[in-house]
């Protein structure tokens, strides 16, 4: 049996299990650091094209294992996190590597941005910022043993969130109303992090039993 932090809590889970997840997050990150990197690259031409003819190679050889749409990763388990959502799946190069710990007040998450993740030059997209708030604020829910689908997610942008800047990310619930969560946060700069670059409001619903977003 191999052991994988889940917040506070030790599970032993298979230790096959937990080696495959451990590949699946290297290679996320491994793919990650590509796209970044294929971001920044002001590279002279031979050297895109080799990198063109390599990663045309390396996704060729990973599509002949694909699952089909709709069915479980093998790498799942009911204890521990997906691996794979756009939002914080750390086997899925292309969501940002959110960590999650939980605080006094809520939950908080110290990230730091890379290139793909540029909007206006220097500066976060919008909408990944919404992307980081609704995540983290979905946490607090979940964290608090609520959860539920984000039904609406309000921001307001105050500045520019920049890249390559260790920012900090922090949200707590508002209120409670039967299957209703209204959930509170922000992203600010590590170094000053009382002061809101962006903050926002969500509303996340608990869906009622026979809800029919429920089926697959
Ligand atoms: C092992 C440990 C690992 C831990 C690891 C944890 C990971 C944890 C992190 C996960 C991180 C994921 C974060 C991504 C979160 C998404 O991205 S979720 C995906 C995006 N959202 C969606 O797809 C939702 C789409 N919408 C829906 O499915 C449905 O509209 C909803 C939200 C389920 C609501 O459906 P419903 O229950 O049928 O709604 P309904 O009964 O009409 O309304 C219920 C109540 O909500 C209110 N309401 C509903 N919609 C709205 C609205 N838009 N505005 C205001 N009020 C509303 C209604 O007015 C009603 O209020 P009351 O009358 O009861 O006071």
């Amino acid at each position: 049996m191999g052991t994988e932090a889940v917040g506070t809590l030790a599970y032993d889970a298979p230790a096959a299990k937990v080696d495959r997840r451990r590949l699946i997050e290297q290679l996320g990150d491994a793919v990650r650091g590509l796209v970044a990197a294929t971001c920044a690259a002001e590279a002279p031409p031979e050297e895109l094209e080799r990198a063109i003819a390599g990663t045309r190679q390396l996704a060729e050889g990973l599509r002949g294992f694909a699952r089909p749409l709709g069915t479980a990763s093998s790498s799942e388990d009911p204890l521990l996190p997906h691996l794979y959502p756009a939002g914080h799946g750390a086997g899925n190069p292309v969501a940002p590597p959110v960590h999650v710990e939980a605080t006094e007040e809520g939950v908080r998450s110290r990230i730091t941005l890379g290139r793909q993740y540029e909007g206006p030059r220097g500066r976060t997209h919008g909408g990944i910022s919404a992307l980081l708030l609704d995540e983290v604020l979905a946490y607090a829910s979940t964290s608090a043993g609520r959860g539920g689908f984000t039904a609406y997610l309000n921001t307001s942008y105050h500045q520019a969130v920049p890249i390559q800047v260790p920012l900090e990310i922090r949200a707590r619930i508002d209120a409670e109303d039967g299957r209703k969560t209204t959930v509170k946060g922000f992203i600010a700069l590590e170094s000053d992090p009382e002061v809101p670059l962006v903050s926002a409001t969500a509303l996340f619903v608990i869906p009622r039993a026979d809800y029919e977003g429920n089926q697959k």
